[in-house]
């Protein structure tokens, strides 16, 4: 029964009944989701789950992985990866998912978490919580017999199939050894990859999975599954040690006979792809879509993890209306960050900070959609601060 007055609360759930209902409420909330072939316990972090109430039932969900994220200059940092939000349809718009969303922040702080990061489902949902757009993705289709390597791309490593027994304990093996290193970047957790096999075992029954490199020492992998048509495939995960590896998987993918276009559902929007084709015209964009939402828990620990270029130095004043200690000014220099009591020059709130961190997005765009205040004449100079040489990528859906 609604009442108006009631006020969202929100807690861990520890017993496994409790996670199975939180799942159903995520299920139903994202409609069109199956249900779990397996017990949620097998995909959640012990006293990761969070469930939001309203008159003492359980109407909504937040969950999260704890992993670790690279920031620029390589520095690995203690990571939330948010996942499954959502509130049953007969209970939105009553504050239960911000409700769950504070809850979950004041344990990743509790807990030394400096960033944490989320896909959205909508656009419009998740910045009032403090997240920004760190790293965008290309979604792009490659019409297979047209994309010809260039005679001077490497890529000579032999390809095997893995067989169905081997292919899971193998992936992961290989994202392990990789560790990848790349600005974006994430660790795996044991209950994200159950996860992510529980739901292609269940509804992309026909994937492949393609590694590189000698046995016991693969230096890659590619999965994949059939599209809807029949001349179509799409990567679902690709990870690659290094240009030849990643060569190696790519001219595999394109010479798989049947196959007319390769659908790759994840490239950084600086792949060389493109630029290792002899012509770069049979690679087509069907969208650029946001990919890593990025909250900064815990401001001065991120500030000071990440690196910065150039001589210039600024002050940014940071607005966190719901972590204190996170607002205040931080100098900037290419030796460092730290907190100063003086004066900012440029003044963001905490989901547009978010949006910098990484270099995906600039400074001066944050100018142009109106999101700093201050001094503008130094957003040059904060831009080459936060400078990266590769676009921020993650690669790893959750
Ligand atoms: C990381 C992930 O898991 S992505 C998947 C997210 N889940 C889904 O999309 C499933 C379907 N949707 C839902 O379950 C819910 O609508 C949620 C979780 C998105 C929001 O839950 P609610 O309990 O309705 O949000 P809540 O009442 O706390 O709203 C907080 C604010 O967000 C706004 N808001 C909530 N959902 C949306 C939305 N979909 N689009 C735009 N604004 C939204 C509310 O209007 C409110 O605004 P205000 O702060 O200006 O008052």
């Amino acid at each position: 029964m609604r009442s108006d007055a009631a006020t969202p609360s929100a807690r861990i759930l520890e017993t496994p009944e409790e996670l199975e209902a939180a799942f159903d409420v995520f299920r139903i909330a994202l409609v069109g989701l199956p249900p779990l072939p397996a017990p949620a316990t097998e995909i959640s972090e012990p006293g990761r789950t969070f469930g939001g109430y309203l008159d003492g039932e359980l109407v909504g969900t937040a969950a999260s992985y704890t992993t670790h994220v690279v920031v620029p200059g390589g520095a690995r940092l203690p990571h939330a990866a948010v996942t499954r939000v959502g509130v049953l349809p007969t209970h939105t718009r009553r504050g239960v998912a911000r409700a769950l969303m504070n809850a979950q922040l004041t344990d990743a702080r509790e807990r030394g978490v400096v960033i944490a990061t989320l896909r959205a489902a909508e656009g419009g949902i998740y910045e009032r919580y403090g997240y920004g757009v760190a790293g965008r993705i290309e979604l792009a289709s490659v019409a297979a017999r047209r994309a010809v390597l260039r005679p001077g791309v490497g890529g000579g490593a032999a390809v095997r199939l893995a067989r169905p027994a081997e292919a899971w304990p193998l992936q992961r093996a290989v994202y392990e050894r990789i560790d990848p290193s790349w600005t974006g970047a994430i660790s795996r957790s044991d209950e994200w990859w159950a996860g992510r096999r529980l739901r292609v075992l269940d509804q992309k029954q026909q994937y492949v999975v393609a590694v590189c490199g000698p046995p016991g020492a693969e230096t890659g992998y590619v999965r994949y599954h059939p599209a809807g048509d029949e001349e179509s495939i799409h990567v679902d995960d690709l990870v690659a040690a290094d240009d030849d590896a990643r060569a190696a998987l790519l001219r595999y993918l394109f010479s798989i006979d049947l196959v007319e276009t390769v659908k790759f559902d994840a490239l950084a929007l600086d792949d060389p792809l493109r630029v290792m084709l002899v012509d770069e015209r049979p690679v087509r964009t069907d969208s650029i879509e946001d990919e890593i939402w990025l909250r900064l828990v815990d401001v001065p620990a991120a500030l000071a993890a990440r690196t910065y270029r150039g001589s210039g130095a600024v002050v940014v004043g940071v607005v966190d209306g719901v972590v204190a200690p996170n607002a205040g000014s931080y100098w900037i220099s290419a030796s460092g960050a730290k907190p100063t009591t003086a004066e900012p020059h440029l003044v963001v709130d905490v989901a547009a900070l978010g949006a910098v961190y990484l270099g995906g997005t600039t400074w001066r765009q944050l100018a142009a959609a109106g999101r700093v205040t201050g001094d503008l004449s130094l957003v040059p100079a904060a831009d080459e601060l936060f400078a990266t040489s590769s676009a921020p990528f993650c690669g790893t859906f959750f």
